[in-house]
């Protein structure tokens, strides 16, 4: 047994006392083993355990090791939302006298000034960019941590965290490489990669019980239960037996419609309460997803989605850690990363649509994420997770598959045209390479090239190669041309740049519709899908045919076209409701399409600026209306703390047009037009040196 003041040998009295204080005393096995096998002593680690078993506990330990002795961490998250929870929660290290900073927002910076913290928190993506830019501080790194790892196996996230992982390493010879990972086969060949141990354990603080949920039947493999049948459908039942235990339960679904019904479903057969309705009053939005939140919130219910907007779901996990909220519905991403465990968790579909592949089952690993949620450490006497079947030929498909089954390996997605065109423009242009020995050199030494054949990979890099040298973004001898090394800072993909460039040089006399149809062109964007009900396209794109780009691909065309007509109302101060229910959307949607659509406006704004498109001043001005999500003239109304494009359509209509129209307004008008709180910080700021019209 190891406790954490044996750990004395390594760390100084101030962190024990820490870890004391949040009543921490025995370390837990894997815990043991990674120590053992020398984490505190600088050994490179893959840590692969089950949820909630104590990995950030170990990442951290290291991290304030690496600092106390003078050397800088970086901690690799794969989401914006875990990249602030763990800012929130590292920053308690401020006691011990170390600086911790968090990196999001504009890809372009290269924040030299994150330097100065002793633990940075980014995600790969923001990594990747900061070293694209030359941030000199990511040559200085002791301690690298990279939580979930196993996304290396994601197409869409993998290659830049694999790429990031592998010029870090690069850079940093010297620097602790630590992967935390849920439990996968083939932790091993991750660990060689980094040439470091392997702790991989089944080990969890709180039994959990996995089985298959039939009809009211609860299978185990080494028993059964029988649910009281109160009522026709088998999830109720199991949601009332789970609650009259004082239990909480998670339920997975595979869309999000499925997950807002199923909180409707069972909203319905729970009891409203003084607390569930003072909840649900906290929600904000009047939209539509807001209101059925709402009316799921007052019976303890709720869904949980990537449509709904952060303060939304903030809410909704903080009446679910208070017992308020009773049961939730959700898509599979809250078990990626969201420490929110109930007693029981049910996965009520292990199907998932992929575009191009059609439904398919879940791997086991992402099975076992959701599963691992069930059982609230120091809460729960054990935790119970069920797969649901619909048979008893299923039933025993899923015990075998699921319930006793081992997860897969973890595959390295590198080799996509896609992922390569980027990374190696990145690659050359921030001149980690600069011929093709170095760059074969370079990407001999990824996770791709150990595990999987080098030849395809050296292909697909040829054929990107030609790419960019066609697009005029390299040399042939693999110098960046401008082009290429403004590409590369912008953190596009050089595909989506030449997109641009086409496009536009196409069109005779582009209009705001023009580009925002062509960012939507670009393979960066996120498209909404097409209805039936959304026919009014065919004659909204006979109506602006010569604005458009040229798009040859019609169910394309619809799809990027039914996006920029949103962005377009978005800009033209239709209100959110209406956007809401006019493109069938949620909320969280339009705030990340309109963030993803700023970006790509800015990066155009910056190329034609370079190429001389004749688009810039446009494209400037059409990011910023994305970015408040208002017209032309409201904009430098809008450079004001507090005045969003309600008030600042207000404060126009009243007359006051512009920062010189306010400074000679009178403080009670102001009042009557913004009420008296936010018109005094707006006076204040007018007085500030330096706000001018
Ligand atoms: N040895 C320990 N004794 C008691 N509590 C512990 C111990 N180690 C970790 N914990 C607590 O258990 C909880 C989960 O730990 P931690 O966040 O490190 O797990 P994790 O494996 O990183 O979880 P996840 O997979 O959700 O990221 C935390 O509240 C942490 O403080």
């Amino acid at each position: 047994m190891l406790t954490i003041r044996d750990l004395i040998r390594w760390l100084p009295e101030s962190v024990i006392e820490l870890y004391e204080a949040l009543g921490i005393d025995e370390l837990y096995p894997p815990q043991a083993e990674a120590i053992e096998r020398g984490l505190l002593d600088g050994r490179n680690m893959i840590i692969s355990v089950p949820t909630a078993a104590g990995k950030t506990l170990l990442a951290e330990l290291a991290m304030l090791r690496g600092a106390l002795s003078g050397k800088r961490s970086l901690y690799i998250v794969p989401l914006r939302a875990l990249a602030s929870e763990k800012f929130e929660s590292f920053s308690r290290f401020s006691k011990l006298g170390l600086r911790v900073g968090i990196s999001t927002g504009d890809f372009e910076k290269r924040d030299e000034r994150l330097g100065r913290n002793d633990i940075i928190i980014a995600t790969s993506e923001k990594a990747d960019s900061l070293i694209r830019n030359g941030a000199s501080w990511v040559r200085r790194i002791g301690v690298l941590v990279v939580d979930e790892i196993h996304l290396l196996d994601s197409a869409n996230r993998g290659p830049t965290l694999e790429m990031t992982m592998t010029k870090l390493m690069h850079l940093n010879p010297e620097m602790q490489v630590i992967g935390l990972s849920a439990t996968i086969a083939n932790g091993r060949e991750i660990a060689d990669w980094i040439k470091g141990e392997i702790v991989s354990s089944d080990w969890r603080p709180v039994r959990l019980r996995e089985g298959v949920l039939l009809e009211d039947r609860l299978v185990f493999p080494d028993g059964e239960i029988q649910l009281e049948n109160r009522n026709r459908d088998p999830v109720l039942n199991l949601v009332l037996d789970t609650v009259d235990q004082g239990g909480q339960m998670l339920i997975f679904e595979s869309t999000r419609r499925n997950a807002e019904s199923m909180a409707k479903k069972v909203s319905g057969a729970l009891q409203e309460s003084g607390e569930t309705i003072e909840l649900a009053e906290r929600l904000s939005g009047e939209g539509k997803t807001a209101k059925k939140l709402a009316m799921c919130l007052r019976h303890g219910a709720a869904f949980h989605h990537a449509g709904l907007l952060p303060e939304q779901r903030r809410l909704i996990e903080l009446g679910f850690r208070q017992n308020v909220v009773k049961v939730i519905a959700c898509t599979p991403t809250l078990a990626a990363g969201l420490n929110l465990p109930a007693r029981r968790v049910l996965i009520r579909s292990y199907k998932r649509y992929e575009a191009g592949l059609g439904t398919r089952p879940i791997p086991v690993m992402e099975y076992r994420q959701m599963a691992g949620r069930a059982g609230r450490p120091g809460l729960d006497p054990y935790g119970e997770s069920l797969i649901m079947a619909r048979s008893e030929s299923e039933l025993q498909k899923l015990m075998d598959h699921y319930v006793m089954g081992e997860p897969e390996d973890i595959w390295s997605k590198l080799a996509s045209e896609r992922a390569l065109r980027t990374h190696v423009l990145a690659t050359i242009a921030s001149r980690f390479a600069d011929s093709v020995d170095s760059l074969s050199r370079l990407m001999a030494s990824t996770f791709y090239a150990r595990q999987q054949d080098p030849s395809y990979l050296g292909e697909t890099i040829a054929s990107v190669l030609e790419f960019l040298v066609r697009s005029d973004m390299i040399d042939k001898d693999l110098t960046p041309t401008p082009l290429g090394a403004l590409v590369s800072r912008l953190y596009i993909d050089p595909l989506s740049a030449m997109v641009m460039i086409q496009e536009i040089r196409g069109i005779r006399r582009p209009t705001v519709l023009t580009l925002l149809h062509v960012i939507t062109m670009t393979p960066d964007m996120e498209l909404l899908f097409v209805q039936q009900s959304d026919n009014w396209l065919e004659d909204f794109i006979s109506e602006h045919s010569s604005e458009l780009g040229n798009e040859k691909n019609f169910d394309w065309l619809l799809r990027e076209v039914k996006t920029a007509s949103m962005l377009m109302d978005w800009i033209n101060e239709v209100h959110e409701d209406r956007i809401e229910d006019r493109y069938s959307i949620s909320p969280g949607d339009l705030v990340r399409i309109a963030e993803t659509a700023e970006w790509l406006m800015s990066a155009l704004h910056r190329i034609s600026k370079h190429m001389d498109l004749g688009v810039t001043y446009l494209a400037e001005r059409l990011a910023l209306r994305i970015h408040y999500g208002a017209g032309d003239e409201l904009l430098q109304l809008l450079e004001l703390k507090g005045i969003g494009r309600v008030r600042a359509r207000k404060l126009y209509q009243a007359g006051y047009r512009s920062l010189e129209d306010l400074k000679a307004a009178d403080k009670s008008t102001l009042s009557e037009i913004l009420g008296p709180k936010i018109a005094e910080g707006v006076i204040s700021q007018l007085k500030e040196p330096g706000v001018s019209a």
